[in-house]
């Protein structure tokens, strides 16, 4: 059981074509199936302290890895059972069913046991489950004190984390061969518990995957502030958010943050100018930060700013107010990371189509700029086609100010010399870890403080 980060992530087509790359025979695939089946046995038996297991086999290849894990349990003498709503439809597994030669209780009206395994549907879930796959479903898993789900937790959508079937809540999911993007995207993502990838022998390459802790640049001998990276944050009507943002670069590792627009106050490592362009470029800013706080009612200050801030060579992070006052994406002069949440984002660049990783993936190759776009799943895609998917950090994210702060690490790593790719990555890494380690009801404010620790 491999854990998830940096991972590839495969849509269910993607995933059946790596498949049958890698196996191009019925063998060759049967044999996928029984080290999918043998991943499952060993996990229920590293898992279940020796409880007994009960594994509900779908129609599918779902099923038939259930029907491979439930007959080398038994050749192993662990407790198990195996329910089935039908018999199988696909060859492969009718294949796997003719290797179990122990009772098939019917579904409905299975006995509850201490372990239940999902195996009744994967990457090949065509609609809503009906009430009497769902009802058994729930009503065993309830039963269970150990819930592991095969691949998927049967009920949600491969590819975009819809949940047509509102699955139960599962305690592991083990994803085989590759990451789907429903294994991250919400709401299904939240469904799957602790999430563990299976390897079984097919390469999955991909441009989309998961979160990776990145390698940070440590200042060396030779260091200095100006090395470590300048971070100019942008004030506006709102100074407080601005701080929060400057404070977060520093103590993401910035050398020199530079505060324009804002009275003084602690921390005095920030330094503090009064708004205005010479004071941007006294010296060559390795980021400009410009929205939190900037303002949105006084168009007639605001815009300005931003335009002569846009106008400059300068990577730039644009979050929160300057996303609303941004026209429409343009084309930006310089490397250019954009922050969005769900609201800011369709504002920006409407509805779109298919799942957040598609819509984010336009929106960075319309745009050119990388594209963050926050949540419980936020999704980071640059212009080149690239997409980075991070699991859900910490639900105590969702209080004021926390956007400020992701806003001012992506300074910091810009400025630090990072491309906008990684240096997003590496902001939403630091971001999500932080909000981990201070645990329940954090401030913002803490968490800008709780950056350095993560460092
Ligand atoms: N080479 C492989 O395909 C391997 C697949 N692995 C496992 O197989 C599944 C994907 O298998 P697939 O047969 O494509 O799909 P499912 O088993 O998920 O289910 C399809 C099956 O179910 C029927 N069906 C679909 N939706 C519904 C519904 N709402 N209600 C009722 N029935 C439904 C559909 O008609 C099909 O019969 C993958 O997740 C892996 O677990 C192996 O791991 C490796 C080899
Ligand atoms: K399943």
């Amino acid at each position: 059981m491999i854990p998830i980060h940096g991972q590839p992530i495969l849509t269910a087509a993607q995933m059946r074509a790596a498949e049958e790359a890698a196996a191009p025979t019925p063998d060759a695939m049967y044999a996928l199936m029984e080290r999918a089946g043998a991943g499952v046995a060993e996990a229920v038996r590293r898992l279940s302290a020796g409880a007994e297991a009960l594994i509900l086999c779908g129609p599918g290849n779902n099923g038939g890895d259930g029907y491979v894990a439930a007959r080398i349990l038994r050749e192993q003498g662990h407790p198990v059972r195996l329910a089935a709503a039908s018999e199988p439809k696909s060859d492969l597994a009718r294949r796997a069913r003719a290797g179990w030669d122990g009772p098939v209780e019917r579904l409905a009206d299975a006995d509850p046991a201490p372990v239940l395994v999902d195996a009744l549907f994967g990457t090949g879930l065509a609609r809503s489950l009906d009430e009497g796959l769902t009802a058994p479903l729930h009503r065993l898993a309830d039963a269970a004190r150990l819930r592991l789900a095969v691949d998927l937790p049967s009920g949600v959508a491969t590819d975009d984390g819809a949940v047509p079937s509102e699955p139960p809540r599962f305690d592991v999911t083990l994803a085989l061969g590759a990451l789907k993007p429903a294994h991250l995207l919400q709401p299904a993502a939240r469904y799957m518990g602790e999430l563990r990838l299976l390897d079984i022998g097919v390469p999955a390459p991909s441009r989309t995957r998961a979160l990776a802790r990145p390698t940070l640049p440590e200042p060396g001998p030779d260091s200095h502030k100006f090395t470590r990276g300048l971070v100019c944050v942008v004030s506006g009507e709102m100074p407080g958010a601005a701080e929060l943002a400057a404070t977060a670069a520093a103590h993401a590792g910035a050398g020199y943050v530079l505060l324009l627009g804002a009275e003084a106050s602690a921390p005095h490592a920030i330094v503090r100018r009064p708004w205005s362009l010479e004071a941007l470029s006294v010296r060559k800013p390795g980021a400009v930060v410009i929205g939190p706080g900037l303002g949105r009612e006084d168009k007639s200050i605001w815009i300005p700013r931003l335009s002569s801030v846009l106008a400059t060579p300068y990577p730039v992070v644009l979050d929160g107010d300057a996303l609303r006052h941004l026209s429409n994406p343009h084309s930006f002069r310089g490397p250019t990371i954009l922050t969005p949440h769900a609201g800011e984002f369709d504002h920006l660049f409407g509805l779109g189509q298919g799942s957040k990783i598609d819509r984010a993936r336009a929106a960075a190759e319309r745009s050119g700029a990388t594209i963050v776009f926050k949540g419980a799943d936020t999704v980071i895609a640059s212009p080149h086609g690239d997409a980075i998917v991070a699991p859900e950090a910490s639900a105590w994210l969702s209080t004021a100010g926390t956007g400020d702060v992701l806003a001012g690490a992506c300074g910091a790593m810009l400025a630090a010399g990072l491309d906008p790719l990684a240096a997003a990555e590496a902001a939403v890494w630091l971001h999500g870890r932080a909000a981990r380690r201070l645990g329940p009801a954090f401030l913002a404010d803490d968490l800008a403080e709780g950056l350095s620790a993560c460092r």
